[in-house]
């Protein structure tokens, strides 16, 4: 009944943003960034710089960062940070107000990027409590708004977030994943060249070609021919030929492929085994993605199942590491408030090294679940939670966290090299 809900806090002079809980708790705050509402799961990233990679990452798909550092957006924005196209997450709480850029790379203002992105901002906000109250109840349903002429209707705000169903078996990966096969040919980035549009082969030498131009480097190949044009006869320093699979890839994870000595033909979510065949890979990759991986799993995991028989490699990561988990027939649950920073440590049980990772998931896959013949090869150590496993009796494997950084530490980097290695 409306008299039993929390009266919702006063509106200040000014305020332009408005964050609305499904209870009638509210928070008001400045809007920037594009006008409009959204609704969501609230969740908190700690990493302290990179935040052009973490709203263009499509693992944000109806998600609303708060993030915990407190200077947000003031290198502003440019076209090269990016690992999609658009901003997948909705929109972004910050503490403080957003400036001016001051760096030489900006070529727009954060605030102006994230209005041309259609995404919602919203400073002032006392990110954290925020984190304080996820850590305390779990990540809430909230919607947010910014209207420039500060007119907000925080019954119906207070509605759609008490409506919205929450992320649990909701697939998102169909949603954000290309449609159209397309050919990645872009390498790393480097500073002061930019994107390389190929990478060298591994000590194979060979001509370079840079771009200072962004992005750009992917072509859409639907009449593509296949196999790769770019293989030597005597194979040995040709390039691997990885079909990757799109639930919400991040670009960072295609470049590394192709810096590692990997061709890579990127492939719809929903892509069948036979159309991922036509491409003759010499390996799957599996990406990261929104969403819970139970529902993705329903159309992913047959699919997965067809690839491990023919025993060629597999590497899967985040979303991927978890649909792998359920082909073998292990289990994924939600957790209470996921993890997202750039600084999250992973023990390697193999030789118990460190590395410190690059981190973005509310689901897990359970330890306890996995067959026989998968070894769990990584461990959080935060909360003791799985972080990757191995197949013993294939050469698949796959890790929770992200090797491909952007942001973050590139101690896992590792990986991508071992996967192609293992193709040969
Ligand atoms: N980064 C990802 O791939 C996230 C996977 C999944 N959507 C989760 O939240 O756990």
């Amino acid at each position: 009944m409306a008299e039993a809900r929390p009266s919702p806090a006063p509106q200040p002079e000014g305020a332009t943003g408005v964050i609305v809980f499904a209870d009638g708790r509210v928070i008001w705050g400045g809007g920037f960034g594009a006008e409009g509402e959204a609704v969501g799961e609230l969740c908190f990233h700690t990493a302290m710089t990179g935040y052009q990679e973490i709203m263009t990452d499509p693992s944000f798909a109806k998600q609303v960062i708060a993030f915990t550092f407190p200077h947000v957006g003031n290198v502003g924005a440019n076209d090269e940070d990016v690992e999609a196209a658009e901003a997948h997450a909705l929109g972004c709480l910050v503490r403080e107000v957003v400036t001016e850029p001051s760096n030489y790379r900006a070529s727009m203002g954060f605030d102006a990027w994230l209005k041309h992105k259609g995404r919602i901002g919203i400073c002032g906000v006392d990110t954290r409590s925020l984190t304080q109250l996820v850590r305390k109840e779990g990540p809430p349903n909230i919607a947010i708004a910014h209207r420039g002429d500060g007119k907000f209707d925080v019954e119906a705000l207070q509605r759609m977030a008490a409506e919205w169903p929450g992320l649990e078996g909701m697939d998102l990966a169909k949603e954000v994943s290309r449609l159209q096969v397309e050919r990645w040919t872009g390498g790393k980035w480097n500073w002061g060249q930019g994107y390389e549009l190929s990478s060298p082969l591994p000590q194979a030498g060979g001509e370079e070609v840079r771009s200072t131009e962004g992005e750009g480097l992917s072509t859409s190949t639907s009449d593509m021919p296949s196999p790769s044009p770019s293989r030597s006869a005597g194979g040995e320093k040709r390039r691997r030929h990885v079909v990757a699979v799109d639930y919400g890839n991040k670009h960072n994870i295609f470049r590394l492929l192709v810096e590692a000595g990997a061709e890579v033909t990127v492939v719809p979510a929903e892509a069948s085994f036979d159309e991922i065949m036509s491409h003759d890979p010499d390996g799957f990759f599996l990406s990261n993605g929104p969403g819970d991986p139970a529902a993705t799993g329903e159309y992913a995991v047959p699919v997965i199942r067809q690839m491990l028989e023919t025993k060629k490699p597999l590497f899967g990561i985040c979303l991927g590491h978890q649909l792998l988990a359920l082909a073998v027939g292990g289990r994924t649950s939600k957790m209470f408030q996921g993890h997202r920073g750039a600084n999250h440590p992973v023990k390697r049980l193999a030789d118990g090294v460190v590395e410190i990772t690059s981190m973005n998931h509310g689901f897990a896959v359970e330890r306890e679940g996995l067959p026989a013949n998968a070894r769990e090869t990584h461990v959080s150590l935060f909360d003791g939670s799985n972080c990757g496993f191995e197949l013993t009796d294939r050469p698949a494997f796959s890790v929770q966290y992200h090797p491909e950084a952007s942001p973050g530490p590139q101690d896992s980097f590792y990986l991508f090299q071992r996967f192609v290695e293992s193709m040969k």
